[in-house]
């Protein structure tokens, strides 16, 4: 019997993964990595000379381009698969990262005359430099008691399209005037591959405002925020809208060509890695809570109906899978923390100690923080180092540590980091069941849980929840392959639905992470403690962190809050 196969490809923060998949079992048959040339871009644009503002991380068009042009052909030959035998090519990315194109869907930022224009770029998912106008959106939704809020947790993020479009619109106007559109990442990138631009139902509700039933807000509300705006989504937000499994076009004979793979085959309608993944760790039913883990998370679960959650990130109907509500919320940096801590936070000790030792610092900095028992370095932390994503919602939130004194370490400065990112999750998992959203279980994926199982154990003990984990190590890869199995269809060696797609392709390890009675009951204690900073710092009883940013930035002659 011929097998068949898909391409996923998961277009992430730094790098594009490609996956070719057997879609009888779900094996990953070769994979390759293209690390994005220009990375995000947060100090200058491209060409040098324009300094960015703090805030702002774009991206650069091309190198998601580059992504199709070497690890297409990288997987193929890798696999030693004949292309006839791949029946279609799906992709996710992060989001809301999106663009300004021109009538031919070209990106702004690739005219010449536009070059030097940030607001021609793309604008990556953790830009964060609209707070003012999601502030104004909130307040204007809330004034005209706009549906789209509640669907929102409440507050719609500085993260989303509308407030990073009317970013565009109130720092050049230019811009704004030239774009034909604005577009998700996810959309330009499927469109380079069916030559023709089709929007996904997933990031239209999510990131949008659009819903189901009642499509986008009323003209009214954008004209409330601005008169020109009043006809935006009709004009730069027009377009098709596919849900999730559906085909969005067939590959070009020109993409066919750089790619390897043969023309006609079909292409999914663009996804969002987090979303993509909960199929690909095989949950397709209420009650258990996807964590895509890497330098941030996102939290995602199914349900039934569609409930209110504070801050979550958005529900969605259909928006996971096909006949549930999905609702997502996040944590804006978790990994990213990490990061920060690997650069700014160790000691040189410990730098010399892994040369000699040979080691991995974040190896040995893991060995070090696990000798330690819940509440042993006295340390606690809110994890807003990138703001709060959910449940407050605001990304002029910051980091705090407290409990430091002359004996500090570094290793427990890192596993109180690790905690608070738990104490976050647990935040979360609180917000959802309160409103009635049950979980009872927690499912990982992403880069952590492959890398560190100290973290997977203190999130355990911190929820008092198992964490199972995805078998695979690109669950969103698997996912976008596996959503192209739906689109290409079963006639064409394809799945019929997603649910048919999940019971053969995915999988968790055997292995998981249990919760140990006695540490869960010391983090219950400690998780008091977290909430009440989390209430005092972050419900304006004291806006200490609000008032440091805005002498920051008047001190550096930035953008002051109001
Ligand atoms: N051993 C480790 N322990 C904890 N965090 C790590 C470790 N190694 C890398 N990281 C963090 O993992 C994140 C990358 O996660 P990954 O899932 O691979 O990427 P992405 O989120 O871009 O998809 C980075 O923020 C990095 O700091
Ligand atoms: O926000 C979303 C999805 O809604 C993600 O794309 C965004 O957090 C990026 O996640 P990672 O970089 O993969 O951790």
């Amino acid at each position: 019997m011929i097998k068949h196969y898909t391409i996923g490809i998961d277009y992430g923060t730094e790098s594009g993964r490609a996956v070719l998949v057997d879609l009888a079992n779900g094996e990953e048959v070769a994979e390759h990595v293209t690390p994005y040339i220009h990375g995000v871009i947060d100090q200058h644009l491209p060409a040098g000379g324009v300094v960015l503002e703090r805030e702002w991380a774009l991206q650069h068009p091309r190198d998601y381009i580059d992504v199709l042009e070497q690890s297409v052909p990288a997987v193929l030959k890798e696999a030693g698969v004949d292309p006839s035998q791949v029946i279609g090519i799906g992709i996710d990315f992060t989001a809301c990262t999106m663009l300004p194109v021109d009538e031919d869907g070209e990106p702004l930022c690739f005219q010449a005359g536009f070059a030097n224009r940030p607001h021609a770029w793309v604008k990556l998912w953790k830009h964060h430099a609209a707070q003012d106008e999601a502030d104004e959106i909130n307040r204007i939704g809330a004034e005209r008691e706009e549906a789209f809020l509640q669907r929102y947790g409440g507050k719609y993020s500085s993260e989303w399209m509308m407030a990073k479009i009317w970013q565009v619109f109130n720092e050049d106007r230019d811009m704004f005037d030239e774009a034909d559109a604005f577009l998700e990442g996810t959309d330009w990138v499927t469109a380079q591959l069916t030559g023709t631009i089709v929007r996904n139902s997933c990031t239209a509700g999510y990131k949008a405002m659009w819903h189901k039933q009642d499509g986008y807000p009323d003209d009214a509300f954008f004209e409330a925020l601005h008169p020109d705006l009043r006809r935006l989504t009709a004009t730069k937000l027009r377009g098709e809208i596919r849900a999730p499994g559906e085909a969005a076009g067939s590959l070009t004979k020109e993409m066919a060509e750089r790619t390897g793979l043969l023309p006609g085959i079909a292409v999914a309608v663009g996804n969002v890695d987090a979303h993509v993944s909960v199929p690909a760790t095989g949950v397709v039913t209420p009650g258990k809570l996807v964590m895509a883990m890497g330098t941030s998370i996102c939290h995602l679960v199914l349900a039934e109906e569609e409930k209110e959650v504070e801050g979550m990130c958005g529900v969605v109907e259909d928006g996971i899978v096909p006949g549930y509500y999905g609702y997502e919320a996040g944590q804006s940096a978790v990994g990213d923390i990490f990061a920060w801590f690997m650069e700014h936070g160790l000691t040189s000790d410990l730098v010399d100690e892994a040369k000699q030792k040979n080691r991995p610092i974040h190896a040995l900095l893991e060995e070090k923080a696990a000798a330690y028992q819940p509440g042993e370095t006295g340390l606690l932390a809110l994890d807003w180092w990138n703001g709060n994503r959910s449940t407050l919602v605001d990304t002029n939130l910051s980091g705090i540590i407290i409990g430091m004194t002359l004996q500090t370490k570094s290793e427990e400065i890192y596993r109180t980091l690790l905690e608070a990112t738990a104490f976050g999750t647990k935040k979360i998992v609180e917000a959802f069941t309160k409103a009635g959203v049950e979980v009872n279980e927690l499912v990982a994926c992403g880069g952590l849980p492959q890398k560190n199982n100290l973290l997977m154990q203190i999130f355990a003990d911190v929820t008092n929840l198992e964490i199972k984990v995805a078998a695979s190590k690109q669950t969103p890869a698997l996912g976008a392959a596996m959503y192209a199995s739906v689109a290409a269809g079963e006639a064409a060696g394809g799945y019929s639905t997603i649910f048919a797609a999940a019971e053969k392709m995915a999988r968790v390890q055997e292995k998981s992470y249990k919760p140990n009675a006695e540490r869960a009951q010391v983090y219950e204690e400690i998780y008091k403690e977290y909430s009440k900073l989390h209430d005092y710092f972050g419900r304006g009883e004291n806006d200490v962190m609000k008032t440091l940013r805005s002498v920051r930035d008047k001190a550096k002659g930035g953008t002051v809050l109001a």
